[in-house]
């Protein structure tokens, strides 16, 4: 089975850009090395081409636009992969689309040989999302996310149940879940529901050390 994927969101936090942004990508970079752990990192939209030059580890977009030509401050997915990311985050709960939208853009993802990553928030969204034959269906429940409250421990049957609808109706589609993700204990749990990796954002962006965070969320694999 391959690695379990960590995820990590930069989102648009300040630890998130410049040289903090530096360091939770080669603190990401060296846990992925030591652990065999497959490390992804979602940094903000200017660190995308500096992220993929620079590290050893995926890079994903936060959102990519169906888009080519006259089109004004959008993210077409071909700039992505030209960038060199591996694929893209669509639909996050911060970054919502209509379905319609989702649609375009997981097509678009695959076009352009990007993994596709679409977010949801309950067990039917993530079997409408199925549907389309993304790469990842990531799970979170909106009221947990930045809370600091574990989506494993809060609400276990959004994952178990997210990933029996998504195998259901795509059973190579791989699940994620997220909201809360903040240790080894989380991502094991998420393992054990029939996970398929996790989607995290301010226990490693907003911490002191990204890097001792990454080292326990890797710590149960
Ligand atoms: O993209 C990440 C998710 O929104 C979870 O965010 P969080 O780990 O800060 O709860």
């Amino acid at each position: 089975m391959s690695s379990p994927l960590i995820l990590v969101n930069f989102k648009s936090y300040r630890e998130g850009a410049g040289n903090s942004a530096g360091q939770i990508g080669s603190a990401a970079e060296l846990v992925m090395q030591e652990s065999g752990v497959t490390i992804g990192v979602a940094p903000q939209f200017v660190e995308l081409h500096p992220f993929c030059r620079h590290y050893e580890i995926p890079v994903y977009a936060q959102h990519i636009d169906a888009v080519e030509g006259a089109f004004t401050g959008r993210i077409p997915a071909f700039t992505v992969r030209a960038a060199g990311c591996v694929g893209s985050l669509i639909n996050h709960s911060e970054r919502r689309l209509t379905i319609a939208e989702i649609e375009a853009c997981v097509e678009a993802a695959k076009f352009n040989h990007l993994e596709s990553v679409v977010c949801t928030n309950n067990v039917g969204v993530s079997a409408a999302a199925a549907a389309f034959s993304p790469t990842y269906v990531a799970v979170e429940p909106p009221e947990l996310i930045g809370s600091g409250i574990s989506v494993t421990k809060a609400n276990p049957d959004i994952i178990r149940n997210s990933v029996a609808a998504v195998k259901r109706i795509s059973p190579e589609v791989k699940v994620l879940c997220g909201a809360g993700i903040q240790s080894g204990e989380c991502v094991k749990t998420a393992v054990d529901l029939g996970a398929d990796g996790v989607l995290l954002a301010s226990s490693v962006v907003k911490a002191k050390d990204p890097e001792e965070v990454l080292r326990n969320l890797v710590s149960l694999l």
